[in-house]
């Protein structure tokens, strides 16, 4: 498994980096497989990565990728919080997907109401549905953008989420970040990924940057426990790079 950590100047050249190796990453899942899967996530990067694909739209066959989500917040489906309404409104809505692939996590006025641990599971079930082994695909890749607090999707420092052994998918009903209730995908099931992709900008990330590279405990800095079993990348700007050795 190879760690890469690409240093850019600036955050738009990180995120157009970013985009040009996910149409590579992509046509050559397709070409090996037949379908690629892909992970969003939510956040700054990780809605800047998806428009800058949508300006580019002709180089991916979009009806041969499964879409899914890292976490989403649980809120109404019009609420502009959603990760996946930004994700529509980035990429989505431009670009031709089989609606059948894209995955959506249930939102909280949805044909499961608001029960959280229904909308859960409901999402466990159709990870096991769209797997070999009836626990969850192995994704071609997975976008993380990560919070200072070294958060991945909604998977935040010293919470059951983060402990989480079993269970592919979690709620949070206490997001320290807002919105508080929030379906994550856990570490286990980010572990399962042929790629994990860091999408990192800001000094204010930089501590979290160097912990996970030092190899600290996900317990404290949940995304040093996320890796790919074929690559991991982290894609910085110079502000998350700024206190990495060397
Ligand atoms: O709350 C969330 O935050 C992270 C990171 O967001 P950023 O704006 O600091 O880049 C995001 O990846 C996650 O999906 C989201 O729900």
């Amino acid at each position: 498994m190879s760690v890469e950590t690409l240093v850019f100047d600036a955050k738009d050249e990180l995120v157009s980096t970013a985009a040009r190796r996910f149409v590579d990453l992509v046509t050559a899942a397709q070409r090996d497989r037949g379908v690629a899967s892909v992970v969003l996530t939510g956040g700054s990067n990780g809605i800047a990565i998806l428009a800058e694909l949508a300006a580019d739209s002709g180089s991916i066959d979009w009806s041969r990728v499964d879409i899914y989500w890292g976490d989403d917040r649980f809120v109404p489906a019009d609420d502009s919080e959603r990760n996946y309404g930004q994700a529509v409104g980035a990429l989505l809505n431009s670009v031709p997907v089989d609606p059948d692939r894209v995955h959506p996590m249930a939102p909280s006025d949805g044909p499961l109401g608001d029960d959280i641990d229904a909308a859960a599971a409901d999402y466990a079930a159709v990870l096991a549905a769209n797997s070999a082994d009836g626990v969850a695909p192995n994704f071609d890749l997975h976008l993380l953008g990560m919070g200072g607090e070294g958060h991945i999707n909604s998977l935040f420092p010293h919470t059951a989420a983060t402990a989480e052994t079993v269970k592919s998918v979690v709620a949070v009903e206490d997001s320290p970040k807002p919105p508080p209730r929030r379906i994550t995908l856990t570490l286990p099931v980010v572990n399962r990924s042929r790629a994990v992709w860091f999408l990192v900008a800001g000094a204010d990330k930089a501590e979290a940057v160097a912990a996970a590279h030092a190899g600290a405990d996900p317990a404290d800095w949940p995304c040093a426990g996320a890796h790919g079993t074929e690559e991991t990348i982290w894609f910085l700007d110079d502000g998350a790079a700024s206190t990495l050795p060397g």
